[in-house]
């Protein structure tokens, strides 16, 4: 199979083989979107089956159950002969959040959260003193009422959005095995890679749920990566640009506005970070204006129609500007009354964007005298489902291709 795939990129050229990708990418997404309902197992991009004569087989079994006027399979499904779907686990990776909004609870989360030196990078003698006597004493308490306002029968919103954003997207690849995690409570990321390799999974593909890349963040998860060497793995940077991404976000607003009327403004608030790493070479600033421009320009918004900003500071350093409550403030001296808020750096609702914008900054904003409508984020919703899918299934191309 590997000989079969090295002989299908001999005969064809590098562009020829991209533009062939391209192809079943595209294929890939248009039978996700013109299905409902897929067989367990049944298999659209090849990517996970251990013969091409399999492969072949499925994919027309498939095709032939949804698509009776669709064929034949792709022309370069010899290339995708590794990883194969029994020994790879893709697996969706956030942040975390406390396992129940109180005292105790918040302060395990936010001791082992604040302790990772990717978020906190002070000296250890300065900083623990400071997290253990100080802020987690004054903090955990105010923190798990701001958890119990936005608290799901379910659990915390981002361990219930992710879970289910992970079920959506497990059904739109039955062909692998998709899995989340979180990077500081539970499900433990670093747990999870170990029970994933004493079952004899060998190839990891790490999708973190940060469109935008930050060593605070994406970076994080990859350290817990490499901290499993007994494992194949790879990890996807970022998607800030990935053009399912940036229409999904568009059609929300889209719908959003479709149903409650246009709002004066947009207002895309992105979290925060410590001005300090954006200036040691950190991309993220980079990374959220792009995406605010791509939002923008798919919705044909001209630039005074909208405005970035960042929210969620924490400690006393400056952190990026212009901040969200502050651009709030100057939007209502301007004298806009109805402005829409999205907040395109989280991929899904969680304390951040439930509590500090929908809620706080809301009413914030209403004792101004003007309405601010929260638009929820992408969440479990299809159409971040199948952008995601699409994100996994170009790696494991990528992956395939240079396994071959
Ligand atoms: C120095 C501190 C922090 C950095 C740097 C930081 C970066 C960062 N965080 C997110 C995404 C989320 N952060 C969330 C909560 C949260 N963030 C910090 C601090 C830093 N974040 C704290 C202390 C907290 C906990 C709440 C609080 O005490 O105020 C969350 C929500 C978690 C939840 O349970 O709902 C998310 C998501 C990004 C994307 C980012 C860098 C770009
Ligand atoms: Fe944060």
């Amino acid at each position: 199979m590997v000989q079969a795939s090295k002989q299908a990129m001999n005969r064809h050229g590098i562009g020829e083989r991209l533009h062939e990708r391209r192809i079943v990418a595209m294929r890939g997404r248009a039978d996700r979107a013109s299905r409902s309902s897929p067989p367990a197992g049944a298999d659209r991009s090849g990517l996970s089956h251990p013969s091409e004569h399999s492969i072949r087989q499925t994919f027309r079994r498939h095709h032939s159950q949804c698509h009776p006027m669709r064929m034949p399979a792709p022309a370069s499904i010899a290339a995708y002969d590794t990883p194969s779907a029994a020994d790879t686990a893709v697996v969706l990776v956030n942040l975390g959040t406390p396992d129940a909004p109180d005292t105790a609870s918040v302060r395990r989360y936010l001791a082992e959260f604040l302790h990772d030196r990717r978020v906190v990078d002070m000296s250890r003698w300065l900083w623990c003193p400071l997290l253990h006597f100080a802020i987690l004493p004054l903090r955990s308490g105010k923190v798990a009422h701001k958890y119990a306002s936005v608290w799901l029968p379910e659990g915390s919103p981002l361990a219930v959005h992710t879970r289910r954003l992970a079920e959506a997207v497990q059904r739109e690849l039955p062909q692998v095995r998709v899995l989340h995690a979180m990077r500081y409570g539970k499900p433990s990321w670093k747990q999870l890679l170990l029970d994933l390799e004493r079952q004899g999974v060998r190839r990891v593909l790490a999708l973190p749920l940060y469109p935008q890349y930050s060593t605070s963040t994406t970076a994080s998860v990859g350290d817990v990566l490499d901290a499993v060497p007994g494992l194949s793995s790879r990890m996807v940077r970022e998607y800030h640009l990935d053009p399912d991404w940036v229409a999904a976000v568009a059609d929300s607003v889209r719908r959003h506005r479709a149903i409650h009327g246009m709002g004066e403004h947009l207002l895309m608030s992105f979290h925060g970070l410590p001005q300090r790493f954006a200036a040691a070479g950190d991309p993220y600033p980079r990374h959220c204006e792009a995406s605010a421009q791509a939002i923008a320009q798919a919705l044909g918004l001209p630039d005074d129609a909208w405005t970035l900003s960042y929210q969620s500071r924490f400690g006393r350093e400056r952190w990026l500007e212009p901040s969200t409550t502050d651009t709030l403030t100057a939007l209502a001296e301007r004298g806009l009354r109805r402005v829409d808020v999205i907040a395109p750096g989280f991929a899904v609702d969680c304390l951040e964007t439930l509590e500090e914008v929908a809620i706080m900054l809301a009413e914030e904003f209403a004792a101004r005298g003007g309405e601010l409508r929260y638009i929820p984020c992408l969440n479990d919703s299809p159409a971040h489902a199948a952008a995601l899918a699409g994100v996994i299934e170009r790696e494991l191309d990528e992956w395939a291709e240079v396994a071959a």
